[in-house]
C-alpha cells in the first residue's frame, strides 16, 4: 500500500442480484486531501461508500482504510472513520449535547474525555448555544452541522460524507463548506465526499468521476478541465444546415443540443473573428458565449451525457 494513502480501493466490484453497481473500481486517496467522488444518481457512489464503511460486503476486490482491510478488521476501520450520510441519523428526542455524548459512548471515547470533546465539536460547528436544545428544535442545516461535528468526536483520520448538502438551502450549504474546509486545513482530516453537484467537486484536491459503476477519470479538477483544451464556444444557431456545416468543419470538437452547438476551440479568437467577418454567417448566429470548460463539460466529454439538466441561456 502507498503509505501516504488513507484509502486504497482495488478492482472493487459489487452486484445487487442482476444490477452491477461497481464494475472494477480502483483508486487511492492521499492523506490529508479533499477527495470528491462525482457522478450522477445511480453511478455507484453510495455502494462504494458503504463498502468503505463496512456497511456492505463487496462482491469482489479489496478496500483498505488507514492500512486496515475492511473485511478483516471492520471494527477498527469503523473507528478510524467519521460518517455523515444523506439521511438524518440524530435522535430527535435527545438534546444536542446528549446526542454527542451517546455517540462518544458508542465509539468508546474514554468517559473523562466525552464532555470536553463534545464542547470542542460544538465550538467547531458553532452550535454551543444549542447544547441543551432538543434536536427537534434545530433547522435542517443545523442538524447537518451537528452530524459533521459528531463525526469528528472520536477524532477520526478520515471523514466520509455521502451527498452531505442534499436538501439544504444555499446559505446552509455554504456554512457546511466552511466547516469542511476547516476540518481539512486546520485539523488535517482527510475528506471523502460523494456528490452529483459540480460546484462541490470543483473545490476538491482530487476528483474521481464515476459513471455506471466505472471510474471514468481521476485527477485534479484543473487538470481534468485542461484535458478538454482551450475554451468552449456556445453558438445558438437556428439554421440546421449552418450548424451541420460547423460540425463537419470541426470533427470530434462539436456537440449539439437543440439549437446550440458547442465547439472546443484552442484559439477561440480566430474562430470568432472569422465568424464576425462573414456577414451572412454572423447574421445566423442568434446567441454566443465563450466559457472555460467546467467539470460538467469533462463529464459530457467522457460519457456523452449530462450530469444534470442545463438550459442554454445565451445572449449575443
Ligand atoms: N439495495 C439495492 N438493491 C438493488 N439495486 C441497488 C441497491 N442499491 C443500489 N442499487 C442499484 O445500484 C446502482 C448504484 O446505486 P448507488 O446507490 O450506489 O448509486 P449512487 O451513485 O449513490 O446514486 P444516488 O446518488 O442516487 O444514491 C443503481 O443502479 C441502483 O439502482
Amino acid at each position: 500500500m502507498d503509505s501516504a494513502a488513507v484509502i486504497e480501493v482495488s478492482d472493487l466490484r459489487h452486484s445487487y442480484s442482476s444490477v452491477e453497481a461497481l464494475r472494477g473500481v480502483s483508486f487511492s486517496v492521499p492523506k490529508g486531501s479533499f477527495f470528491a467522488l462525482l457522478g450522477p444518481n445511480g453511478a455507484g457512489k453510495t455502494t462504494l461508500v458503504h463498502a468503505l464503511c463496512t456497511l456492505l460486503r463487496p462482491s469482489g476486490g479489496n478496500v483498505s482504510v488507514a492500512g486496515l482491510d475492511v473485511r478483516r478488521a471492520p471494527r477498527a476501520v469503523r473507528r478510524s472513520l467519521g460518517l455523515v450520510f444523506q439521511e438524518a441519523s440524530l435522535d430527535d428526542r435527545l438534546t444536542v449535547f446528549e446526542n454527542l455524548i451517546f455517540h462518544a459512548r458508542i465509539y468508546q471515547v474514554p468517559r473523562q474525555e466525552r464532555r470536553r470533546r463534545a464542547w470542542k465539536v460544538l465550538a467547531l460547528v458553532e452550535l454551543e448555544q444549542w447544547a441543551n436544545a432538543p434536536v427537534s428544535d434545530l433547522s435542517r442545516g443545523m442538524k447537518r452541522r451537528l452530524e459533521i461535528g459528531r463525526a469528528m468526536l472520536h477524532e477520526p483520520t478520515l471523514v466520509v460524507l455521502d451527498e452531505p448538502t442534499t436538501g439544504l438551502d444555499v446559505q446552509s450549504r455554504r456554512r457546511i463548506w466552511e466547516y469542511l474546509e476547516r476540518l481539512q486545513k486546520d485539523h488535517g482530516v482527510t475528506l471523502l465526499l460523494t456528490t452529483h453537484q459540480i460546484s462541490e467537486a470543483e473545490g476538491a484536491d482530487w476528483v474521481a468521476i464515476i459513471d455506471q459503476g466505472r471510474l471514468q477519470a481521476l485527477d485534479h479538477p484543473a487538470r481534468l478541465r485542461q484535458g478538454i483544451g482551450g475554451k468552449l464556444i456556445n453558438l445558438q444557431i437556428g439554421d440546421d444546415a449552418f450548424r451541420q456545416a460547423l460540425s463537419d468543419r470541426f470533427p470530434g470538437k462539436c456537440k449539439q443540443r437543440d439549437s446550440v452547438i458547442q465547439i472546443e476551440a484552442e484559439d477561440p479568437d480566430s474562430l470568432l473573428r472569422e465568424l464576425v467577418a462573414d456577414e451572412h454567417q454572423w447574421r445566423m448566429v442568434d446567441g454566443l458565449e465563450v466559457v472555460d470548460p467546467s467539470l460538467e463539460d469533462v463529464f459530457i466529454n467522457l460519457t456523452g451525457r449530462e450530469l444534470r439538466d442545463r438550459t442554454a441561456n445565451l445572449s449575443r
